[in-house]
């Protein structure tokens, strides 16, 4: 079970709802996901207008847990504004604190990341932020008391997978909340990979919504995400540079 604050779900896949173009398919690979937990952009959404199409009328909110996040944000101002505008929808009290430093890589400004979270949780949020696989910001982000981190797996919408495990490693050994690797997921290996490391989660957003079949992915994604976990549960064995046998060598006919 993958505990947040409070909550637990069961699904350890938490799935973004941007990039795609069709609603249906976008129902559809939910469903094939089994997440619990969907991320939205507060900024892409007009929460208190009602006339306008929204990706959320077309789900049942009762089976899900709602992340809005602060992309767009490139200061903590702006995020904390965002923050506060999408729990005042009512629709939930987490948030993915998103503070972008740079127009090119969309990489996480760590100072203003930090403000941001810090302010969040003195107003009572949910608070995971997405940074970049910094273990010293890691640390500080839980000591501030955040309710997970999201390290970053390459570049958003990448694809390029997992570019750094030691780091990702160092995040997932020495911190104890939810490590939740985020952004640049390219395949169901990356995602295996993050698990087996000892990730507590992934999220993904561009991998399924720009697959060739969003759906089958979106599947993929879910057995990879459970595949990983047990994987990790169960525990690999060590790394030896030689080769031993597997047939026993004692004992044989000559
Ligand atoms: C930090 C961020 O915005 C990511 O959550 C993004 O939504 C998903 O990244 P990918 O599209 O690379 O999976």
């Amino acid at each position: 079970m993958l505990k947040i604050g409070e909550k637990t779900f069961e699904s350890r896949l938490l799935l973004g709802t941007g990039k795609y173009t069709d609603a249906t398919v976008q129902q559809e690979a939910i469903d094939a996901s089994a997440s619990q937990i969907l991320t939205f952009a507060v900024r892409r959404l007009d929460i208190f207008d009602k006339q306008q199409a929204n990706f959320l009328e077309s789900l049942d909110l009762t089976k899900y847990d709602l992340l809005p996040n602060t992309a767009g944000a490139k200061t903590a101002e702006e995020a904390v504004r965002l923050a506060k505008l999408a729990r005042a929808s009512g629709m939930c009290d987490m948030v993915k604190v998103e503070v972008i430093g740079c127009d090119k890589t969309l990489l996480p400004d760590p100072i203003e990341t930090l403000r941001a979270s810090e302010e969040l949780l003195k107003e009572g949020f949910i608070v995971l932020p997405y940074t970049s696989d910094d273990v010293v910001l890691a640390r500080r982000l839980e000591e501030l008391g955040c309710h997970a981190i999201m390290p970053a797996a390459s570049p958003i919408g990448s694809g390029q997978g997992i570019l750094n495990p030691l780091h990702l490693q160092f995040i997932i050994d020495q911190t104890t909340v939810p490590v939740i690797v985020d952004a640049g997921i390219g395949s169901p290996t990356d995602v295996a990979y993050a698990m087996e490391l000892g990730a507590d989660g992934v999220l993904l957003n561009s991998a399924v919504a720009h697959a060739k079949d969003p759906v089958k992915m979106a599947h993929a994604m879910r057995l990879s995400v459970e595949a990983g976990r047990l994987g990790h549960e169960a525990g690999r064995i060590e790394k030896k540079q030689y080769a031993v046998a597997s047939s026993p060598t004692s004992g044989l006919i000559r």
